[in-house]
């Protein structure tokens, strides 16, 4: 108990005992937190009940507050599992700091009557704008010609082979939410044919829908996997479809590692099956296929595509709303599941 006493003394505002502030469980420190500072991020409206910084081991830390924890601020470095949720019964709401919340058991949360929110729109322009980063850099090999300056190459070797025009080129999102529409925007605007799939055609949108992601993949130059992670679509980019994409087609993956049967793509890419890759995310983070280092045809990012300071900024907005909505009773921002 006396751990429980020294954190309730640092938490909360003047005018509330910690205690009374509602109580919100933080499994893990979400990546914004190092950007933005704890002092901006967590609001002084709740108690926020840092498990990590309990001496407590965790299954001891989350008994002890079983009763009265209400919220649950997480992200993908914690998962929000129904053993989890079944130690709290007073959770009502899951707030994830993060686009995607396949970290987070949905079904336990329907079946228990918990809303969960997400990270909304606050992503979709620097998931866009990373994304078409990576297909640039990819087409234009513009990190590895970087490589090839730097390390004196230009002068010993001669001229670099050329890298492959944007404009024209077929594009393939895979998922069509708020950074797949972004992508398309500006894709658009490169003088690219986007082309689609996702789980129903988007009826306002005249971009060619595919049903079948073989099919869309057998009508793309490249294909920008922009989807959640499920148990629809893990692995749902295999062996077939990249042998749809044939050995011209470029992957940028923004979405995450899974969705990509990461062994066949990269077995794709030694062997020269498919042209290249832009790859942001992993399926075993932050593991990252050795044999993808050796290829100049392949660019890599630490899972970085979404957060800026200027994103961070937003996100950290977003939940503090959400959890004002919650707690006044009020429609949530940016459900995933409003129960
Ligand atoms: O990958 C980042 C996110 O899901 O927010």
């Amino acid at each position: 108990m006396a751990d429980q006493e020294e954190e309730q003394d640092n938490t909360g505002d003047q005018n509330h005992k910690p205690q009374d502030l509602p109580q919100v469980l933080v499994l893990k420190p979400p990546p914004v937190l190092s950007v933005i500072g704890e002092e901006s991020f967590l609001s002084n409206k709740y108690q926020f009940l840092k498990a990590w910084e309990s001496p407590l081991p965790l299954h001891q830390f989350l008994t002890a507050h079983a009763g009265s924890i209400q919220a649950i601020l997480c992200s993908g470095a914690a998962p929000v599992t129904d053993d989890l949720l079944q130690l709290l019964p007073s959770v009502r709401l899951v707030v994830t700091a993060s686009a995607g919340t396949n970290h987070i058991d949905l079904e336990a949360c329907h079946r228990r009557g918990i809303s969960v929110t997400n990270a909304g729109n606050v992503f979709s322009d620097d998931g866009a704008d990373a994304a078409v980063g990576l297909l640039i850099d990819v087409l234009r090999k513009i990190t590895a010609s970087d490589r090839y300056v730097r390390q004196g190459l230009w002068v010993s070797e001669g001229d670099y082979p050329l890298g492959s025009k944007l404009r024209g080129k077929r594009v393939g999102t895979v998922g069509l939410g708020g950074i797949g529409l972004e992508i398309a925007k500006r894709l658009e605007a490169f003088g690219c044919n986007v082309l689609y799939t996702s789980r129903k055609k988007k009826t306002f949108l005249s971009y060619p829908f595919y049903s079948y992601v073989c099919q869309l993949s057998a009508h793309s130059d490249a294909l920008i996997i922009c989807c959640a992670l499920t148990d629809q679509t893990r692995h749902m980019i295999d062996k077939d479809v990249f042998s749809a994409l044939g050995k011209e087609g470029v992957i940028v993956n923004v979405g995450r590692g899974a969705i990509v049967d990461e062994k066949e793509m990269v077995r794709c890419l030694v062997h020269g099956e498919i042209a290249g890759a832009g790859l942001d995310v992993f399926e075993n983070e932050p593991d990252v296929p050795k044999e993808l280092f050796e290829l100049d045809n392949v660019v890599l990012s630490p899972h970085r595509a979404v957060f800026t300071p200027e994103s961070f900024m937003a996100l950290c907005e977003l939940v503090v709303g959400n959890l004002e909505a919650f707690f006044s009773n009020k429609p949530l921002l940016s459900p995933v599941m409003d129960v």
